[in-house]
């Protein structure tokens, strides 16, 4: 079967790769997929409904039926995200969500339900996906594989800057350790670990712009054809 091409971007938190799946699946005109949003709205959603994050059993169950629509957004706006009629687009992107995503992805039932969703979204005319496992395990067929990485001090210094430009009250230092600890969850856990894909270009964004990081990728999209 002739599937439509896939394009992922994986790596730690903070490292860039909801940006640069953002921008380029506009510039592309091709289809996005915001893997972690799942796993942050899975642990919103049991915290909602006072499930334990440790219930592998409910979260499974709650997992296969998340009542979630991603909105396509004007130019340069993120999607918007509606969970059970709410929109939680901002919602869910605070560091205690994101402790709790990583810490129910690590269950592998959960992951298991999650698996065809995140599969149905590869569509016509192509998709650009970004996570942890997208090159690994949910498209090992990707027709190109980032993995994106930056140093946890200026990773931790874009989430600072960025959750404070929200309006978040957020410290610096504790971001650093939040972010060590995700690192450490989402590297160390038995099934799909955080990790570069054998084939993947491997791109270090400490000391690149976000434009430098398109560019990289833009120019090894052209080399391989990818886009038409
Ligand atoms: N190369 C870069 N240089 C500077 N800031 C960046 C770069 N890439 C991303 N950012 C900024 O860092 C923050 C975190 O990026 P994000 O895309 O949310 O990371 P991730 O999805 O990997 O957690 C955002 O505010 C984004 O604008
Ligand atoms: N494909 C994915 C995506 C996210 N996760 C888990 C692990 C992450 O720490 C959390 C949150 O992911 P998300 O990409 O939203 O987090 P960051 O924006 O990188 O901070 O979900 C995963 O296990 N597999």
């Amino acid at each position: 079967m002739n599937q439509a091409p896939v394009i992922t971007i994986d790596g730690p938190s903070g490292s860039g790769k909801g940006t640069i799946a953002g921008i380029l699946a506009k510039r592309l005109g091709w289809k996005l997929l915001d893997s972690g949003a799942l796993y942050r709205l899975l642990a919103y959603a049991a915290r909602n409904h006072g499930v334990d994050l440790s219930n592998e059993a409910s979260l499974m169950v709650m997992a296969a039926h998340l009542d979630v629509q991603f909105i396509a957004a004007a130019d340069g706006q993120p999607q918007r995200i509606v969970l059970e009629g709410d929109d939680v687009t901002r919602d869910i992107r605070n560091e205690q969500v994101g402790a709790g995503a990583s810490q129910v992805a690590a269950l592998p039932a959960v992951r298991d339900a999650l698996l065809q969703r995140q599969r149905a979204f590869q569509e016509s005319p192509g998709l650009v996906a970004d996570g942890r496992d997208m090159g690994t395990v949910v498209f090992p067929e990707a027709a190109l594989k980032v993995f994106l990485t930056a140093s946890a001090e200026e990773r931790a210094r874009r989430r600072y800057l960025q959750l404070k430009a929200a309006g978040n009250d957020v410290s610096l230092s504790s971001l650093l350790d939040e972010i060590r600890a995700r690192d450490e969850r989402d590297t160390q856990r038995a099934v799909a670990p955080l990790k570069p894909a054998a084939d993947a270009l491997q791109l270090d964004s400490t000391e690149l712009s976000i434009e430098q990081v398109l560019e990289r990728i833009m120019s090894e999209i052209a080399l391989r054809d990818i886009a038409g």
